[in-house]
């Protein structure tokens, strides 16, 4: 309960300094303003959710025969090592720091160094808030400060948000170790649309899948399968909704879409619709450069939202995660057909299905090998639910009920009643 009462004190900080933090983190990240504060709700709601399950860690207890018996403690690993991406810098270190927190861990927290700002306001937050000094820590630093920390002997555990190939060489440095992780990586998610859905939700969906964080997102269902008989219609209307995103200055009241997180990034997302287009691929709106009216903007790193059309399976736009706002749009014709192709991906992060035909939705969703399934809906990220991959996407949960054992060990007691019968 002194836990939940310091979780509770601290969310309450953050909705109190939303709109500063939203705004450090819109400087941080790139984002507009508008979504960063959507983060800024999530982290203090997850704060809030962890608070009330921190006072509701408990263990089992077995009777055995004669009386005797067994418990289990649910006991904290002891100190967790956070080493955060850069999409969303402040809501990725509340996701680990909250349920690493109320298990009663600590956490020395990573930020990538593209996005070094919110999390130390996160452990100033901590700070006020009563978490007594040194439970919450920030390092600031690259690769090399990520394997000291993996390597470290007195780190109990990671949580690693990023890339497959940085997760793979966590998990190598882990094995050292014999220490538990959690991955979150990337993905390359399906978005299936039925022709009987409700056609202005899927138009919804299928944007809110793409576009959220100038497409940096690891959920993003990117491959976005239409079926036939409504692909001219549903593409024409997302073309027409994708054109209309305002982008720009992010911190202005009316930007959707704010700058990519930097050059090198911007490049490779360009590199990948070039591609896209050499192997057959057809622009069907956005992908250039936009260069916004304010001078002070002109070396931004912003791009259009890109909708592509005439996609193969095949092609490297359908295979590989761009992280970046680029949407391909594939026809199908059967479920079976659908399913299928959904599934032929090595990651397994993410899927979604918008029908109305609910045995259909449920059916799919089913099949489909991906650890954070949506129906009719897409990339909402309610703190209640678990969240995490299949495949490549990496394992463990963040989120939910679920995470509290990411974060704890379990120990088991065997408690004799009777006298102690030896085999000697
Ligand atoms: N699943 C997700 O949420 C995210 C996936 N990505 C993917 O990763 C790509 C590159 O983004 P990056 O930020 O460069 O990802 P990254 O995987 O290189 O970096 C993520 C974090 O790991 C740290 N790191 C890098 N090398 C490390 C090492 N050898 N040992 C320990 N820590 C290390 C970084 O400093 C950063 O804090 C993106 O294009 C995207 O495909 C990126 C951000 C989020």
């Amino acid at each position: 309960m002194e836990r939940s009462r310091v979780l509770l004190e601290a969310a309450r900080i953050i909705r109190e300094q939303r709109e500063e933090i939203a705004t450090l983190e819109t400087i941080n990240n790139g984002k507009s303003i508008f979504e960063a504060r959507v983060d800024i709700d999530i982290s203090w709601q997850c704060l809030e959710y962890y608070a009330g399950l921190a006072g509701s860690l408990a263990g089992e207890h077995i009777q055995l025969p004669g009386g005797s018996f067994g418990y289990t403690r649910r006991e904290p690993l002891g100190v967790c090592a956070g080493i955060g991406a850069w999409n969303y810098p402040f809501q990725v270190a509340c996701w680990k720091a909250a349920p690493a927190l109320a298990c009663g861990n600590a956490m020395v927290f990573k930020p990538s160094p593209f996005t070094p700002l919110t999390v130390v306001r996160l452990a100033e937050i901590f700070t006020e808030a009563g978490v007594p000094k040194g439970l919450f820590n920030v390092v600031q630093g690259g690769a090399a400060t990520g394997q000291f920390l993996c390597h470290h002997p007195d780190v109990a555990k990671i949580s690693f948000t990023g890339s497959v190939p940085t997760g793979i060489k966590i998990m190598g440095m882990a094995a050292k170790g014999i220490k538990p992780v959690t991955l979150e990586l990337g993905g390359k998610s399906p978005l299936i649309i039925f022709s009987d859905c409700a056609l202005e939700n899927a138009v919804n969906g299928a944007l809110m899948a793409n576009f959220l964080t100038q497409g940096e997102v690891c959920c993003n269902g990117t491959r976005v399968f239409v079926e036939r008989k409504i692909l001219d219609v549903f593409t024409k209307e997302v073309v027409k909704r994708t054109q209309k995103i305002k982008i720009g200055d992010p911190l202005l009241e009316d930007t959707r879409m704010g700058a990519l997180i930097n050059r090198p990034h911007l490049d490779r997302v360009q590199g990948f619709i070039k591609q896209a287009k050499e192997q057959g691929a057809e622009v069907l709106c956005g992908g250039d450069l936009y260069v916004p009216d304010d001078p002070k903007l002109k070396n931004g790193y912003y791009m259009q939202p890109c909708v592509l059309g005439n996609c193969t399976d095949d092609m490297t736009c359908v295979k590989e995660e761009i992280f970046g706002p680029v949407m391909s749009i594939l026809p199908f014709d059967t479920e079976e057909e659908v399913v299928e192709r959904a599934n032929n991906t090595k990651f397994g992060l993410a899927g979604g299905v918008f029908t109305r035909d609910i045995q259909k939705a449920h059916r799919v969703v089913a099949a489909l090998k991906a650890g954070m399934c949506f129906i009719n809906n897409y990339n909402i990220s309610p703190v209640e639910l678990p969240f995490g991959g299949y495949k490549a996407s990496g394992f463990g949960r963040e989120n939910g009920r679920a995470a509290m054992e990411y974060y704890s060990q379990l120990k088991t007691v065997c408690v004799e009643m009777g006298d102690v019968e030896s085999v000697f």
